[in-house]
């Protein structure tokens, strides 16, 4: 049934559906509370960001956050698009750190998929109801100022290239679209202080950008359960931890979890609430960890005990669910 749906006599079946619905709504009630008005920035993975389906469901929640009274802002990745364009272009592209070695050649399609093709279905699928989003980049409104990174790897300072990280944000024109009550969607290059653009990994940038706007929450989707105790030794996932256990254990972890741990850190560490990494690949995924008190996913909240917990899917440190 919906809005348009006429008056009719109510069936069994639909009764009860109704009156779970309405326990459903009442019970998030704290949580509309809590985050009314607040700004909430969800960092949407390239991973995560490869079905239809998911894809959908990513746009009805945010639209959902919006209704509600939330300030949702969305900042995109693309990795897996920005293979396949580099792929069909024939150019080869190799991660170092869990950061993409950037040729001048790569940054050319790297800022076509990002804000050319991504951030624009991204926001086609968002206006789907409603025509609230507007897509920007860091190169908008002086919205990210870059400076070229030189990653550590393996203990030693490494180039890779026109691959940046966020040294600066100005986020009037982000924060114009949410005070006009629209959904702002982030695509993450970035210029340096001459004009060249730089690749931002967009964990990275999503937590520069929850900071600069004082958000209640970083939220990053990804496509594995959480942040694995011992990956890829075992499917225990770290439910909550500290900022201080955390950046004891960055230093062991492998290729993207490097940049999305550091983003959550760095975001909990310069004022955003709390920062979490949730299974993109689970329908509603932002919904569920906005609307639960078990939490899914892995949460960074100072002052947390490190609390492990043992996998909801059997699987989990394969790719695919079951
Ligand atoms: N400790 C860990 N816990 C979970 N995933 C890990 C861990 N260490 C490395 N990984 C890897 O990091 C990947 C997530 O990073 P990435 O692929 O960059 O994500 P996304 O594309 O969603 O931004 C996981 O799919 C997994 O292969
Ligand atoms: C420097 C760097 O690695 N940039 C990333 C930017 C996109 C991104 O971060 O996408 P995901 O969130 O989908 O991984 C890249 O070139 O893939």
């Amino acid at each position: 049934m919906s809005p348009d749906t006429p008056d009719h006599e109510w069936n069994a079946e639909e009764w009860t559906k109704a009156t779970g619905q309405a326990a459903t709504l009442a019970k998030a009630l704290p949580w509309l509370k809590k985050y009314h008005g607040k700004v909430i920035v969800v960092k949407y993975g390239g991973n995560a960001m490869t079905d239809e389906a998911l894809k959908r469901a990513f746009a009805e929640d945010i639209v959902f956050l919006r209704m509600a009274g939330f300030k949702p802002v969305v900042v995109h990745g693309g990795g897996p698009q920005i293979n396949t364009m580099l792929d069909k272009l024939g150019i080869e592209s190799e991660f170092r750190g869990g950061l993409r070695v950037t040729t001048p050649e790569t940054m050319e399609v790297v800022r076509m998929v990002l804000t050319g093709q991504v951030g624009r279905e991204l926001v086609g699928l968002l206006n789907q109801h409603g025509d609230l989003a507007v897509g920007l980049s860091g190169e908008d409104g002086g919205l990210f100022r870059a400076k070229r990174t030189m990653p550590v790897i393996d203990g030693v300072e490494t180039d890779i290239g026109l691959v940046g990280e966020v040294v600066g944000v100005r986020p009037e024109a982000v924060q114009d679209l949410i005070d006009a009550g629209r959904i702002p969607v982030v695509s993450t290059v970035a210029p340096d202080a001459s004009g060249q653009v730089h690749n931002v990994n967009a964990d990275t940038a999503a937590a520069a950008l929850a900071i600069a706007l004082g958000a209640e929450k970083l939220l990053v989707l990804t496509d594995v359960e959480g942040l694995y105790a011992d990956w890829p030794n075992s499917s225990d996932v770290i439910g909550e931890i500290s900022p201080e256990a955390l950046a004891e254990l960055i230093p062991t972890l492998a290729t993207g979890m490097i940049p999305k741990m550091t983003a959550c850190l760095k975001a909990v560490q310069e004022g955003v609430r709390r920062a979490t990494v949730v299974d993109g690949r689970e329908p509603h995924s932002v919904l569920l960890e906005i609307f639960t008190d078990e939490g899914v996913g892995t949460q960074v909240v100072p002052g947390a005990p490190t609390r492990i917990r043992t996998a909801l899917y059997a699987t989990s440190v394969d790719k695919d669910k079951p």
